[in-house]
Parts: C-alpha cells; sequence; structure tokens
C-alpha cells in the first residue's frame, strides 16, 4: 500500500502518499465491515454482496426474518453469522412503534447500526476491522441520541456500548454508490481511518459488488500524485456551494479550508444575488462559458477542458453571481429538460454552461465532469437525428463533431475511475454511442 499516516494539525492524521502515482492507480482497496441498503434497493438487491437481481440471477429471501435477499446459499452462509444475531427478532423490531416513528434516514441508521453491532457480537474482538472503526474519531455532537436498535440474541457483551458505536456512524459512513447513484450505506474502517476530506480531492472512491469480495471500495488517484503528497477524498459533493461548509461542522466537526471553500469565503462576502430571470441566466451562462472555454468558436468546437484548474480566486468578480447553487441548480434543469426532446439548441447551450462550472468547482477528471460530457455527447447525437437543422440561434453547426469531441473527453475522464458497481451504465453507454458515431449514417 503506498499510503502512510502522518500526524495532521487539526484532524489527527492523514494520508500520505510514499511514492509517486499516475492517474487511475488504486491507492488501497478495502472490505466493507457493515452495510445497509437504500429502501427502493431492498429486495432488489444481495443484501451480502448488493449484486442486483436480473433475469439470470433470482434472489432467494431469508426464510427466517423473510426481510433479507442473498444471491444464493454462498452469500446466506457468509451473512449469517451476523445476520443470525438479529434475524428471528426483526420483524418484530420493525413494525414496532419506536422503529416505525422514525424518519427514513433515521431507519437506514438504526439498521445500519444494528448490523454493526452484530458484527461486534459476532467477530472475534481481535478483529483488526473492528479495533480500527472503534479507534475513530467520533462524530462532533456528544450527546446524540441512539437510535432503537433490534435486540440482538446474543449473551456475549460487547465492550463498545451502542451509542459510542453510533457516534463514529454519521462521521465514518460513506455513500455507496454504483454508476455514481448511491444504493447503500456502508462502514469501511481502514478508508475511514486513512482519508480526510478536500472539496478539491485527488483520489475517488468507487465501489465494486461481487460474492469472493463482497462489497469492495477502493480509492483511486484521479490525477498524478507525487510522493509526500496528502490523499484527500471528497464527503460530499462539492457541487454543494452553498451547504457543504454546514454539513462539515454538523457532520463531521470541522471547517473546510481547502483552496475552493477559500475562495468561496472571500467571494460570498461581495457576490450579488443570484440571476432569476430567463434573460440574465442566459447572458451569465455565455459569459461563463467565455470565461472557462477562450478557445471556443463557432467554427471550431474543440471543447478544451483545461488540465490545470481554473482557480475560483481568478473567477472575474462579474461572474462570481455564478457560484450560488440556485444557478447551477437552473441550468441542470434546463438541459435535463431539453436534452431528450429538445429544443435541443437550449439543451446544448445549457449542457455547455453545465460544463463550465463543473470545471470551476470540480477537480480534473472528477467522475460528474465524464458523466456530464457523456450526457452532451448523447444530446448533440439525439440533435443531429431529430432535427438536423438546429436553427439560426444555436452555435452548434456541427452536432455529429460536437458529439465525437465529448465523447472522446468523457472517455479520457471516465476511463481513470474504471469499472465500478453494476455491470453496464456508462461504460456501455460510451461503447454504444462510440459505435453509432463510427458508423456510416453521420
Ligand atoms: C473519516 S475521519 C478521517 C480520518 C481522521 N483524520 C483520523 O485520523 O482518523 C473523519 C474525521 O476526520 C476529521 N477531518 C477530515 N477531514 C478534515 C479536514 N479537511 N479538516 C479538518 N478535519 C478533518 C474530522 O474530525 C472528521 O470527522
Amino acid at each position: 500500500m503506498p499510503v502512510v499516516l502522518q500526524a495532521h494539525p487539526t484532524a489527527r492524521d492523514t494520508a500520505v502518499s510514499e511514492t509517486r502515482v499516475s492517474a487511475g492507480t488504486v491507492l488501497v482497496a478495502v472490505p466493507c465491515l457493515a452495510q445497509v441498503l437504500l429502501g427502493a434497493e431492498k429486495g432488489r438487491r444481495c443484501d451480502c454482496c448488493l449484486t442486483p437481481e436480473e433475469a439470470d440471477l433470482r434472489l432467494r429471501r431469508c426464510s427466517g426474518c423473510g426481510s433479507y435477499w442473498y444471491c444464493d446459499a454462498q452469500c446466506q452462509r457468509a451473512h449469517w453469522p451476523a445476520h443470525k444475531k438479529y434475524c428471528s427478532n426483526f420483524a418484530r423490531y420493525t413494525s414496532s412503534p419506536a422503529f416505525a416513528q422514525l424518519q427514513t434516514h433515521q431507519k437506514l441508521d438504526a439498521v445500519l447500526l444494528t448490523h454493526l453491532l452484530a458484527e461486534f457480537a459476532a467477530t472475534d474482538t481481535s478483529s483488526e476491522e473492528l479495533a480500527t472503526f472503534a479507534s475513530l474519531l467520533p462524530g462532533p455532537v456528544s450527546g446524540l441520541s441512539c437510535p432503537p436498535t433490534c435486540p440482538l440474541t446474543t449473551s456475549r457483551k460487547s465492550s463498545h456500548s451502542a451509542s459510542e458505536l453510533y457516534r463514529r456512524c454519521g462521521n465514518n459512513n460513506f455513500a455507496i454508490h454504483s454508476h455514481f447513484t448511491t444504493i447503500a450505506h456502508g462502514i469501511f474502517p481502514l478508508a475511514s481511518r486513512l482519508f480526510n476530506h478536500s472539496c478539491l480531492p485527488n483520489a475517488f472512491p468507487k465501489y465494486t459488488f461481487d460474492r469472493q469480495h463482497r462489497v469492495q471500495m477502493s480509492i483511486v488517484a484521479m490525477r498524478d500524485i507525487e510522493a509526500g503528497e496528502e490523499i484527500c477524498i471528497s464527503y460530499v459533493d462539492p457541487a454543494l456551494l452553498d451547504t457543504r461548509q454546514q454539513i462539515f461542522q454538523f457532520t463531521y466537526g470541522f471547517t473546510c479550508t481547502c483552496p475552493s471553500c477559500t475562495a468561496l469565503s472571500i467571494i460570498r462576502r461581495t457576490a450579488s444575488p443570484p440571476p432569476i430571470s430567463e434573460a440574465d441566466i442566459t447572458s451569465l451562462s455565455t459569459r461563463l462559458v467565455n470565461h472557462v472555454f477562450p478557445r471556443l468558436s463557432s467554427s471550431d468546437l474543440s471543447i478544451a477542458l483545461p488540465s490545470t484548474l481554473p482557480s475560483l480566486a481568478t473567477l472575474p468578480p462579474s461572474l462570481h453571481v455564478a457560484l450560488h447553487e440556485s444557478f447551477l441548480t437552473h441550468l441542470t434543469d434546463r438541459f435535463s429538460s431539453a436534452s431528450h426532446e429538445g429544443p435541443f439548441d437550449v439543451a446544448l447551450e445549457s449542457g455547455l454552461a453545465v460544463l463550465a462550472l463543473y470545471v470551476l468547482i470540480y477537480p480534473p477528471n472528477y467522475p460528474q465532469i465524464g458523466l456530464h460530457l457523456l450526457e452532451l455527447s448523447k444530446t448533440a447525437w439525439n440533435a443531429h437525428v431529430t432535427s438536423p437543422d438546429l436553427g439560426p440561434s444555436t452555435f452548434i453547426t456541427d452536432p455529429v463533431h460536437y458529439a465525437r469531441v465529448c465523447l472522446d473527453l468523457a472517455q479520457q475522464v471516465l476511463r481513470i475511475v474504471g469499472p465500478e458497481g453494476d455491470p453496464g451504465g456508462p461504460a456501455k453507454e460510451l461503447e454504444v454511442l462510440a459505435g453509432l458515431l463510427s458508423g456510416g449514417d453521420t
């Protein structure tokens, strides 16, 4: 493992790279200690390895509780040492008034904590994973009231109380995603022990599911990292420009001082209110695109993604209003409502403005940039197929060329994170689109 811990002035420790690593390198791969599926995924994925039900995989239900599903006997056996601690009590627990009155996110927390307590009851106390979890920094709120957990059928007393473990759940809890959409929450003690947060991270956690390794998190370098450089991941979506600092304080107990947060705090002191009228949003979008992609012209629409970060600190004051979360929301709404059925000139122009904002907010190669480039490429292809004449207002005169440029960039960005989550997804879409764009129909 090319990662070592070093003392950090405010965060106890931080992970540092021991050697130079290149973009795409898996820095560490760690197992999941306990996980809980989101409600919408329950019964659709194996509770042990998170593999989704497919035509050739019918999940089997636990006959003891009727609430857990497995690929097969192998997954059920792997889950059983912990699951048997709450299996016979689980149905009574979830229908109890104490559980029923919890909000959805509290129910998830309560079941995750139950799973964690069952792991502690089922596993040898000398387990490194459990010891690492127990040694994690607790969250900021000390008098946190622990949600009701399912009573365990065990006589063995854990040396850790539920409330002690619960204090470590909030700030050491990862959203497990497939194709960059959350499907479950999980505890990965070693990753929690190692990685601090930055809104401009140089690494990204991806998840893979299989029966052999169950659920695994891999921390991937998103760019080349020098020996001695701190390795950080982002705990929240950096695009939460207005709210992320509150989340850090409330959930994690720190104030983020990364270059992006420092620049934002200065910008916020003078920025005007966000634009509301359609005309103001359109004018701001155009100025933003011209600033981020100065080489973009109507004759050659090759988008050049800046290879070094266009810093928020050097954003002209006239563009500071673009950094309100509501502006990004306006643009993404405009893009998604027009990108399937048109008008395509609106979709392509608002989509380019979203890309300009993403390039400012996210670090180079962040998957959201690649996913958005894929959407832009699909939109340009749809425009070519359904409305070959985009009309005089659009600056994109050759949608097929534009689709190719966006596809190439999307491939470059998404290749760095590599295969993750379920089969299919963006990797498959890239392949299909590449096939269409290389066909004779252009
Ligand atoms: C998942 S742990 C990270 C590992 C931790 N540094 C350690 O030594 O165990 C999360 C906690 O680390 C601290 N932390 C993480 N990122 C930080 C940052 N950028 N600045 C200050 N504290 C941070 C906070 O206390 C947070 O609740």
